[in-house]
């Protein structure tokens, strides 16, 4: 089998503060290889953490790790040269909400153009032509008009597709996307979520999906990792959600709304001491 694309083993994370430290991930170990990985917890259990960590996004945080590996390169010793080399190009992230990560004074297709500009050093006719093709890819209906729109121009859902045509130029091994449809309606989700399993599928990337959404995950992913206070609490194949023994999955499972399912008011999980031990097989 062929070494994974991420290998985590005891990843920790933590916030100081004048008024204590807060420890966001705690110990967390997994591998992603080309596959779509979900990490699902509710708000505050540390997904975003994890995911800017392994970036190296958090310079005001502490991270530990026995390992944390990308394609073999050790991301916790690579000098910040070599870690901007990686990101963008290599890794990269989509966020939930474009307007905050696009430039409000510029084209959005100068923006586009520029990302393929730096990380694969091409021309600017060469830019702007691959920048008009990925914002066809990604499913944006007249590309040579949306080219010369700003941001505030555009549809939520036209930003994310415009940012995820962004960061899926330089062809990234891997990609992060936190909660990257949460913003998006019905149809514009679909959209995005076939767009993102087409890379994995066609192009073989791995991708890590950062959700509260349980339905979701279940449905898009291949494998699920559950976070409760920083810790993955259980991980398994998300074909098998169903059969999850941890007691915070099944809390989780039991609070998703279901058609067809009886109508009494959904559970709100209690809170339970035990919810922070892991349970089954860790990854
Ligand atoms: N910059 C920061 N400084 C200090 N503490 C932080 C910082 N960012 C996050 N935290 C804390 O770290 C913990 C994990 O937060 P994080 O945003 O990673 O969770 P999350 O699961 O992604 O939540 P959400 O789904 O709401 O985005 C929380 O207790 C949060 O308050």
């Amino acid at each position: 089998m062929t070494a994974p694309l991420l290998d985590l083993r005891g990843l920790s994370v933590l916030y100081p503060g004048e008024h204590g430290a807060t420890l966001a991930v705690d110990n967390v170990s997994f591998t992603l290889r080309r596959e779509k990985l979900g990490i699902v917890g509710e708000s505050g259990s540390g997904k975003s953490t994890l995911g800017r960590a392994l970036l190296r996004l958090l310079p005001q945080a502490r991270i530990t790790a026995e390992r944390m590996t990308f394609d073999g390169m050790d991301l916790l010793s690579l000098p910040e040269r070599a870690m901007r080399h990686l990101r963008g190009r290599r890794m990269s992230m989509i966020l939930q909400d474009p307007k905050f990560s696009l430039n409000p004074i510029r084209r959005v297709g100068d923006q586009v153009a520029e990302a393929c500009r730096i990380h694969l050093r091409c021309s600017r006719a060469e830019a702007r032509e691959r920048s008009l093709a990925m914002l066809e890819a990604v499913q944006i209906a007249d590309p040579r008009r949306v080219y010369h729109l700003y941001p505030h121009e555009v549809s939520g859902g036209m930003g994310q597709r415009i940012m995820i045509a962004m960061m899926l130029l330089p062809e990234p091994d891997l990609v992060i996307a936190d909660e990257p449809t949460s913003a998006l309606d019905v149809t514009v989700r679909l959209q995005v979520l076939r767009i993102l399993d087409r890379l994995v599928t066609e192009r073989g990337i791995g991708l890590l999906m950062i959700s509260h959404d349980l339905n979701l995950v279940r449905n898009f992913c291949d494998r699920v990792l559950i976070m409760y206070a920083g810790r993955v609490v259980e991980s398994l194949p998300a074909a098998d959600l169903e059969r999850a023994r941890h007691p915070y999955t099944q809390a989780l499972l039991a609070a998703q709304p279901r058609i067809g399912g009886d109508r009494s008011p959904l559970k709100v999980p209690e809170r339970r001491a035990d919810w922070k031990e892991p349970i089954g097989p860790q990854p």
